[in-house]
């Protein structure tokens, strides 16, 4: 009988992520900076933004002043001056005192807050009655409210979204250290498996998993690179997975993971240079035939032929690695809530990844497994999301609420 492999937990697997260091760091433009994963902590290098500034149209007061206004009674101002945009006041406020001031302006010295234009009336040039009373800070945003000087605003290790790439915009920042984007080798592999141009004969398939992988690697933040499509010849594969070792930061191998005569992962990557079987077999479904191993420094992936198991795995197994080694500490893990519209049955021992796709119906979020095998690839087209079905159930029960781990779009 075939002896097959032993197969490891998905948090042993997990805790391998150590072995692997992150790779290199850069600097690239603020504007080249999107979804990048910073290097360092980014300290704030002064206030924001550095001056008291208003949030209304109106008038820059002292609030004391103003305690006890109301329609019935107003409160008598001087208006004093106006506040230009974009320079410093030239005059200052002080008891029964006002200035103009315009939504953004500075706030002039002696005044600690704004009464809004709607709730003053002007008697003449020099004059105002508030019928309001403000309290002090009211309609200002304080010298440091954004962020004061010193402080760690931005941790390494977080990947830049838009507005973080705003906030180092308000410090200044035209140029951030960065990881680089981790290189992903993708090789395919199969005697069958040929290229998307190629019109398949009897036997045959197109090569789903270069694309799929390559699109998933680009999602987490990497930059794959394609080796193409291998035969099942020893040397041949030994020769590419070589060279995808040598020009990348990690490598993915789909197809030929399992113990069939013709399955030559494992093999290949045992001999590839300084290299360690970590990994053969996980126990989760789809993707039970993943091998892990370590060739030097970097992670090598065996995945499963089965298209939809191969993403399954990526998204399981694969993303947090690449996360790891482009510096990512955030967890970027998508998840949502929703209640199964079905019974789902699982075998124990193992974690079941259950593709669903999301449905709201009468206010509630349904999660409808889609069901099919691993090897069809429409199964993940209908599906948004993945509910893993613990290694003790033995199913979930409709109406059960789930975590649903989201196909990132
Ligand atoms: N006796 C057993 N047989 C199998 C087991 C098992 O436990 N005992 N596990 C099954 C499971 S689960 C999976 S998953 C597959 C994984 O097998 P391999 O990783 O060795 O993959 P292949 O046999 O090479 O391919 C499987 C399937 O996927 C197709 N394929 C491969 N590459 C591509 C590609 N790039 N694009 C599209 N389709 C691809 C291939 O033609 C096969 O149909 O093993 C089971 N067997
Ligand atoms: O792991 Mo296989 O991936 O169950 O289809």
């Amino acid at each position: 009988m075939e002896h097959f492999f032993e197969v490891t937990d998905i948090p042993s697997v997990m805790a391998l992520r150590e072995r692997f260091a992150p790779v290199a760091t850069e600097m690239v433009d603020l504007e080249d900076a999107l979804l990048r994963v910073l290097a360092e902590d980014f300290r704030a290098p002064g206030d924001i933004p550095g001056f008291d500034r208003s949030t209304m149209d109106g008038y820059a007061v002292r609030a004391d002043g103003t305690y006890g206004a109301g329609e019935g009674s107003p409160a008598y101002l001087n208006v004093v001056g106006s506040v230009a945009m974009g320079q410093v006041p030239d005059h200052r406020v002080g008891p029964g005192e006002a200035s103009r001031i315009a939504t953004g302006g500075m706030l002039p010295e002696g005044a600690d807050s704004v009464m809004m234009v709607e709730h003053v009336g002007v008697l003449d040039e020099g004059t105002i009655e508030v019928y309001r009373s403000v309290a002090p800070g009211q309609h200002v945003v304080a010298r440091n409210e954004d962020a004061a000087a010193g402080q760690v605003l931005l941790s390494a290790g977080r990947r830049l979204r838009p507005q973080e790439i705003g906030l180092l915009a308000a410090c200044g920042v035209g140029s951030v250290r960065v990881h680089a984007m981790p290189r992903v080798g993708i090789i395919s592999s199969g005697d069958e498996v040929v290229p998307v141009d190629r019109e398949p004969l009897p036997g045959q398939v197109r090569d789903v998993n270069s694309l799929t992988l390559a699109g998933m690697v680009r999602q987490a933040g990497g930059r794959p690179q394609r080796y193409g499509i291998v035969p099942d010849q020893y040397d041949r594969l030994l020769d590419t997975c070589r060279r995808a070792l040598a020009e990348t930061d990690m490598v993915l191998v789909s197809g030929g993971s399992s113990v069939g005569t013709r399955d030559l992962t494992v093999q290949v990557l045992a001999a590839l240079p300084r290299s360690a079987i970590l990994v053969h077999g996980v126990s989760i479904s789809p993707g039970k035939p993943t091998i892990l191993a370590q060739c030097g420094e970097k992670a090598f992936w065996g995945l499963p032929g089965h298209v939809t198991s191969a993403m399954v795995v990526f998204t399981v197994l694969v993303r947090p690695f690449l996360a790891r080694i482009g510096g990512c500490r955030s967890d970027d893990d998508v998840r949502v809530r929703a209640r199964l519209t079905r019974n789902v049955a699982s075998a124990q021992g193992r974690v079941d990844f259950v593709r669903v796709r999301l449905v709201r119906r009468d206010d509630t979020l349904w999660a409808e497994p889609v069901l099919g095998a691993s090897g069809l690839i429409r199964t993940m087209v209908a599906a948004d999301g993945l509910v893993a079905v613990d290694l003790n159930d033995e199913g979930l029960e409709k109406g059960a609420e789930v975590d649903v781990l989201m196909m990132l779009s």
